[in-house]
């Protein structure tokens, strides 16, 4: 890790946004083996070439990575006549899930950056200061697929009978009072031929999920629908999911789908561990916290979620990266009480999580920043092995066949991406 105390001369960025005509395809402007995007409903960050790269470990990993980017921001010469969400000074992000992984958690500032918000359309160039603007690619530049290319994710290390087998336990451990809730989940893997063109799979998934956000930073690739939080301007988002029914085959047996969820006690219940931990962990940095009422059912192309939005107003001067830190790990994706459900996912996952269900997302000079949960995603390292994961939050009614089925849907989206 860099500590923040030793930050060599080169971390004195030069940063220099511009608008631009609007370009036809943010995916087709990135690497093609390891892009930088972050997407949804047709705005977007693209990423290209590395600036800096910051890598953190271990349990202070998101405070390190908070603090060393308020030195990088407060360091950084900045033009910036847009003055919007994502223009300026921005780094992409991804954290490991568990605080012992042996995964990497990074921030990585492009040199290259290309935005599309609001119909506007930008150019950030950003290099460190004793470089030369002749060093940074001049101008972003679209560039067709590479082959095409299909393959199988076949179960990892955890296969659908140690999965039965190990929400059985669980069930048993919820019922003797040791937690109320845990998340477990299991891996699918696979390998993509070296050179393949993962961009092919991004522009897949955000074509089949324009809803929810669509990411590849350091080879952490998916389509995520749950907000853990956005920070602009002094106001705080999240949408917190869980609780999930498939789709019904025909329109009145999906409307059926969604009435059950919502009127579910075992869906409830385990939607509002993970709202209460939501709030909790918001309310030392927020006030004027708003919550739906009622969770309502959001629907997705493979499945219908509980959700439940929160908006506040910010009250210190906590970054998106102090908040993900205080967020993670929500309820949603650990369990409750966070400390035993974090201990049993340890004990019974015979894998490591790596970045899966850790925040991702980007920070701006400010601050100000969206991050989601990285699910419905798949790490794919240099190699072209891929890694894909999906869970359940599992409470003491749970039967263990659901639950498998369940990560079956979940896994679609990134099954079919590949696949
Ligand atoms: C853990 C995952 O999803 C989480 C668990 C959910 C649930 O148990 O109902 C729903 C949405 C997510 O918060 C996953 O997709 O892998």
């Amino acid at each position: 890790m860099t500590s923040p105390g030793t930050l060599p001369s080169t971390q004195h960025l030069v940063v220099e946004t511009q608008q631009v005509d609007d370009v036809r395809s943010l995916i087709a402007l990135v690497d093609p083996q390891r892009p930088l995007l972050w997407l949804r409903k047709g705005r977007g960050l693209a990423g290209v070439g590395e600036a800096l790269r910051l890598e953190f470990s271990g349990p202070t990993r998101m405070q390190d990575a908070a603090a060393a980017w308020r030195e990088i921001a407060a360091a950084a010469t900045v033009s910036d006549p847009l003055r919007m969400a994502g223009t300026g000074l921005v780094a992409f992000g991804t954290f490991a899930f568990a605080d012992h992984s042996a995964q990497s958690s990074v921030l990585i500032v492009p040199q290259l950056l290309i935005g599309r918000r609001d119909g506007v359309t930008w150019v950030t160039r950003i290099r460190a200061d004793d470089t030369h603007e002749a060093d940074v690619p001049a101008n972003p530049r679209s560039t067709a697929f590479g082959p095409e290319y299909r393959i199988p994710l076949t179960a990892g290390a955890e296969s659908a009978d140690g999965f039965l087998e190990h929400v059985t336990q669980a069930v048993e451990r919820i019922l003797d009072g040791e937690l109320s809730k845990v998340v477990l989940s299991r891996d699918l893997t696979g390998r993509i031929p070296a050179d393949a063109d993962l961009r092919r799979v991004v522009s897949d998934l955000a074509l089949g999920y324009p809803d929810c956000w669509t990411f590849a930073v350091d080879g952490l690739v998916g389509s995520s629908p749950e907000t853990l939080v956005g920070v602009q301007d002094g106001s705080v988002t999240a949408r917190v999911l869980a609780g999930t029914a498939s789709r019904g085959a025909d329109a009145e047996a999906d409307q059926r789908a969604a009435v059950n969820l919502v009127t579910s006690a075992k869906d409830q219940d385990e939607h509002q561990f993970a709202v209460q931990s939501v709030l909790a962990s918001l309310r030392p940095h927020t006030s004027h916290v708003l919550t739906s009422e009622m969770p309502f059912t959001l629907k997705l192309p493979n499945l219908w979620h509980l959700a439940t939005d929160i908006e506040g107003t910010l009250t210190d001067d906590a970054t998106s990266l102090d908040l993900i830190d205080a967020l993670h790990p929500t309820a949603a994706v650990a369990g409750s009480p966070t400390p035993a459900a974090v201990a049993l996912i340890d004990q019974l996952e015979p894998f490591d999580r790596g970045r899966y269900a850790g925040p991702i997302g980007w920070v701006g000079a400010d601050g100000g920043g969206e991050w989601a949960i990285a699910l419905r995603c798949a790490q794919v390292e240099p190699g072209g092995d891929v890694t894909a994961y999906a869970g359940c939050g599992i409470v003491g009614e749970s039967v263990p066949e659901k639950e498998l089925t369940e990560t079956r849907m979940k896994f679609r989206p990134i099954v079919d991406a590949f696949g």
